[in-house]
């Protein structure tokens, strides 16, 4: 006879969902019975490090993920975490164990009291079983709901007495379930966008983390080309859409509406593809678009498209919709934009390194089809000028800006893309907010370099303090710090690079190594 176990792990095998994230508690245990050899379970020492090593995973692989969470603790230790996986549209499925059923109502210890409420409003769905026999019904809602339009984590509590009950044989017909979702606007939306871009006489294209998400970077290359237009980065990136040496490439738009604004003047039209209008992140005031400017916006998630403040949005598959719409745009006689020209290196001076100088070294050293896991808020633009990314996949920073994303998602790329080099560049700021992470890499063996910036300081909030005239505020300085020691106390090897041959000398023997490895680089703040 079928349990409720035997369902849920061949409906989880089905799905290819074979790596599950977690961090167990008695109320896991039944579930985690007789773990199936085929499957791997990847520890985090923390939620939020489960939750970033999970959303990694699913941003890199593209596919639903299994997550495992200890009852209402774990899913609070959790909740930072999924503030980025909701804005990256991971299709996350989450479950915590529940208390036993006749213990919950008197709220035993470990009763996750309210469960479905918890993990809102960054979850698309979150669901209790009224009785055992639905919970593979219920995980079979779940990963539907987290892999359709527009993807996103979802959220399903289970009582820990639920796994031995026995199913009936339907339960079987859940297994070999398939859900898919289609997405070609028709031929008259296509001519309608077709229209715009015709008439545009110096149109701009600003792409955001969708194109890479659905792999349409070639496509949008293809359209910048077609159309001779400069090619941005949506603000606050999260993913690399766009090859940033390619002629169109013009950088990353700010995060400031009266900034976007400003880069966007002269352009009579912009095609926003793949990312909200805006995400805007400094409170900059100004028009929108400067005057005479109409805005495009193709987007796969119908939230961003209703909650967009101008412009006319097409919700769609990006993927589908940019192919369909190439074949119908002439070649523009218009010139294509020059490339940007390259940055100076940054003189070299006594005393610390500057970010800048790493970032070059970076970009000389490791490989082309190297995969960045950002998360040193004040030197973002300074790595876009200088490290070069070409490949789709090549870039992934917290999407919602909580960190403690760096260091664990960094394990969960390298868990989905093996054969990609994965350099973590995290700040000494960022990378006390999931610094257990190092424990797993360890123990999973796995070969990535993380560097640690080290300016002593949370250096995106001296910049923003001086923005918001705030010039006494405490806690902004985080002296004192040896991550090499609190590397080694994880049983991670760490080398502390005081200069750039150091720097150099170390990355190089890390790109070659089968292990992983931490670069401590102290270095001199910079303005974001
Ligand atoms: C979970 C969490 N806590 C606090 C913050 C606030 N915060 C903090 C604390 C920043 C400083 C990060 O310092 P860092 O050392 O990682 O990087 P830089 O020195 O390059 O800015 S940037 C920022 O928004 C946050 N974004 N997320
Ligand atoms: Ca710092």
């Amino acid at each position: 006879m079928s349990t409720v176990h035997s369902t849920t792990y061949s409906l989880l095998r089905h799905r290819g969902m074979t790596t599950i994230f977690g961090n167990p508690g008695s109320n896991e245990l039944p579930f985690l019975r007789n773990f199936p050899d085929d499957f791997r379970y990847i520890l985090g020492l923390h939620e939020g490090v489960v939750v970033g090593m999970a959303d990694g995973y699913a941003l890199a692989s593209g596919k639903p993920v299994l997550v495992n969470l200890h009852a209402a603790a774990g899913t609070g230790n959790a909740m930072g975490a999924l503030t980025n996986a909701w804005y990256s549209h991971s299709p996350l499925v989450l479950t915590a164990g529940q208390q036993a059923r006749p213990l919950i109502g008197v709220e035993a210890m470990l009763a996750n009291v309210d469960a479905t409420q918890l993990p809102k409003p960054l979850v698309k769905w979150s669901y209790e079983p009224a009785c055992p026999e639905d919970v593979p019904r219920a995980l079979s809602q779940a990963i539907h709901m987290a892999s359709l339009p527009a993807r996103g984590p979802v959220y399903v509590s289970i009582p820990y007495d639920d796994w031995g009950h026995d199913v009936d044989a339907d339960a079987e017909l859940l297994v070999e379930r398939d859900v898919q979702s289609a997405g070609t606007p028709s031929s008259s939306q296509l001519e309608w966008f077709k229209e715009h871009l015709a008439q545009a006489k110096n149109p701009a294209i600003v792409l955001g983390p969708e194109v890479d998400a659905s792999r349409a970077n070639q496509l949008a290359v293809a359209l910048a080309e077609r159309l001779s237009m400069p090619a941005w980065v949506a603000p606050s990136a999260s993913r690399c859409p766009f090859p940033t040496r390619h002629p169109c490439f013009r950088g990353v738009l700010p995060a400031a509406i009266s900034g976007i604004s400003a880069k966007l003047e002269g352009h009579d039209l912009v095609l926003v593809i793949g990312a909200p209008v805006f995400r805007y992140h400094q409170n900059a005031p100004g028009r929108y678009l400067p005057e005479g400017t109409q805005l495009l916006h193709l987007t796969g998630d119908v939230q961003e498209a209703a909650r967009s403040p101008m412009g006319d949005t097409l919700v769609g598959d990006l993927h589908a919709t940019l192919q369909a719409l190439l074949p119908l745009l002439e070649q523009s006689d218009r010139q294509l934009p020059e490339a940007l020209p390259l940055p100076e290196p940054v003189p070299e001076a006594p005393g610390r390194l500057a970010p800048e100088t790493v970032f070059d070294s970076l970009n000389a050293l490791a490989p082309e089809d190297t995969i960045y896991v950002k998360e040193s808020t004040s030197t973002v633009t300074a790595f876009w000028e200088r490290v070069e990314m070409r490949h789709p996949g090549s870039y992934y920073f917290p999407a919602s800006g909580g960190l403690g994303f760096g260091l664990p998602a960094a394990i969960g790329v390298k868990l989905a893309e093996p054969d990609r080099p994965v350099v973590a560049v995290i700040g000494d700021g960022s990378a006390n907010y999931a610094i257990s992470a190092l424990w797993s890499a360890v123990q999973y063996k796995l070969p990535i370099i993380f560097i640690i910036l080290k300016n002593d300081t949370y250096g995106a909030l001296e910049w923003f303090s001086r923005m918001l005239n705030v010039d006494d505020a405490p806690g902004l300085t985080i002296p004192g710090m040896d991550f090499c020691a609190l590397a080694n106390g994880y049983g991670l090897e760490a080398v502390l690079a005081e200069s750039r041959e150091a720097f150099e000398k170390a990355l190089t023997e890390g790109l070659a190594s089968d292990k992983p490895l931490l670069i401590e680089v102290p270095t001199t703040t910079i303005e974001p």
